[in-house]
């Protein structure tokens, strides 16, 4: 239920290089945020920044109009209202699931405390689980505890860093529809870090990219994946085929060596000049009527869809390798010649263009 505000917070921990710089964004009260990126771009510095276990070189944060953080102040951990789940969920191995949740409420000396001790077992779906400890309890049950230890306080905000990442794919999937609707029904603001661009699709109101501290777009995981704001966004969230092309009519036609290819967003570019374009794999449908045509060079069947290269030919001859998505039932193998169309839904103009 907190707001917060980041403005242009930087850190480095050596004089060589940021691990944070100049970085800035907000998060409406009751928003779940996500901090992707690659290893090392900064993620884990950032939540510890917000967390008050760093201290920023400059900037400020801060959390419903009180700063935190800045070269000056610097809030402890506990005066900040933020509740924290670690990747290792970080339990006590000797107290039961009643008495790590009721841990941080005793700090608090909060009053009815068993009563809200029951109320979060029946939040996070383990009433009844009281008394176990934490060797007695799955991963995704250890993980329900942990974030119910993490909501007991009522917290504004939530921190949590890569809370998945000790779960296998399938309970992966479950575990973060479900952590999402517990931190909804509680409405607290929480921000998540996560390298897996699966995870901060599927549970975030909104996706901050970063890349080298910097920070690479901040929206809505649709905005992000249908209108990515550059090439390495474009390639680390989903797949793209980045494409050249000339923009033909402006926010409407690009010709490319595919032939012209329809495109909503020219980011405001005259014809005639070269733009690099994002085409998402989900753009090619199979059409034996289309203009293009490849052989099928590898084809990987996901249950969902088979995930295939093609190589493609220009009408001059020059070829480039493309991936495409075919459905799953499609009786596809490789080595076949096949034709596609392509739809405009998940092509983007990204925002460099390219030397002509
Ligand atoms: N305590 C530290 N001392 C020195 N350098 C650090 C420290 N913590 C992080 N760094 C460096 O700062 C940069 C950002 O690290 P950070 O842990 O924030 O990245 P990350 O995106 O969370 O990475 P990962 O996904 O691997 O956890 C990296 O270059 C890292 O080596």
């Amino acid at each position: 239920m907190s707001r917060l505000d980041v403005i242009n917070l930087t850190k480095s921990y050596d004089q060589t290089r940021n691990a944070v710089a100049n970085l800035s964004f907000s998060l409406q009260s009751g928003e779940i945020a996500t901090l992707l990126g690659p290893s090392g771009c900064g993620k884990t510095t950032t939540l510890r920044l917000i967390a008050g276990f760093e201290r920023p070189d400059s900037g400020r944060i801060i959390i419903n109009s009180t700063t935190v953080a800045d070269e000056t102040t610097c809030l402890p951990p506990e005066k900040r209202g933020i509740g924290m789940v670690f990747q290792d969920y970080a339990l006590f191995p000797h107290m039961t699931v009643a008495e790590n949740i009721a841990f941080p409420l005793k700090k608090l000396k909060v009053p009815n405390i068993p009563e809200r001790v029951h109320n979060m077992l029946a939040l996070v779906g383990l009433a009844g689980f009281q008394e176990r400890f934490p060797h007695q309890l799955s991963g995704g049950q250890q993980q329900r505890v942990a974030l119910a230890r993490a909501l007991s306080p009522s917290p504004g905000l939530i921190l949590l860093d890569e809370p998945f990442s000790n779960l296998d794919a399938g309970l992966r999937v479950q575990m973060r529809q479900e952590i999402r609707r517990i931190i909804k029904m509680t409405g607290t603001t929480a921000i998540f870090v996560s390298h897996d661009q699966g995870d901060a699709l599927a549970l975030s109101d909104r996706i901050i990219v970063m890349r080298d501290g910097i920070l690479q777009q901040d929206g809505a995981p649709r905005e992000v994946y249908e209108c990515p704001a550059n090439r390495f966004v474009a390639e680390f969230v989903g797949k793209a085929n980045i494409v050249t092309g000339t923009v033909a009519v402006p926010d409407c036609l690009v010709k490319t060596f595919l032939g012209p290819v329809p495109c909503r967003d020219t980011k405001g570019l005259p014809p005639g000049r070269t733009i690099y374009l994002a085409i998402r794999p989900d753009s090619f449908e199979l059409d034996p009527h289309g203009s293009i045509g490849g052989k099928l060079i590898s084809a990987s069947y996901t249950g969902t869809a088979i995930e295939g290269t093609i190589q493609a030919c220009a009408e001059n001859g020059s070829e480039q390798t493309l991936k495409v998505r075919i459905p799953p039932q499609q009786d596809v193998t490789e080595g076949m010649d096949l034709r596609f169309r392509v739809r405009p839904d998940f092509i983007c103009a990204l925002a460099e263009a390219a030397p002509a």
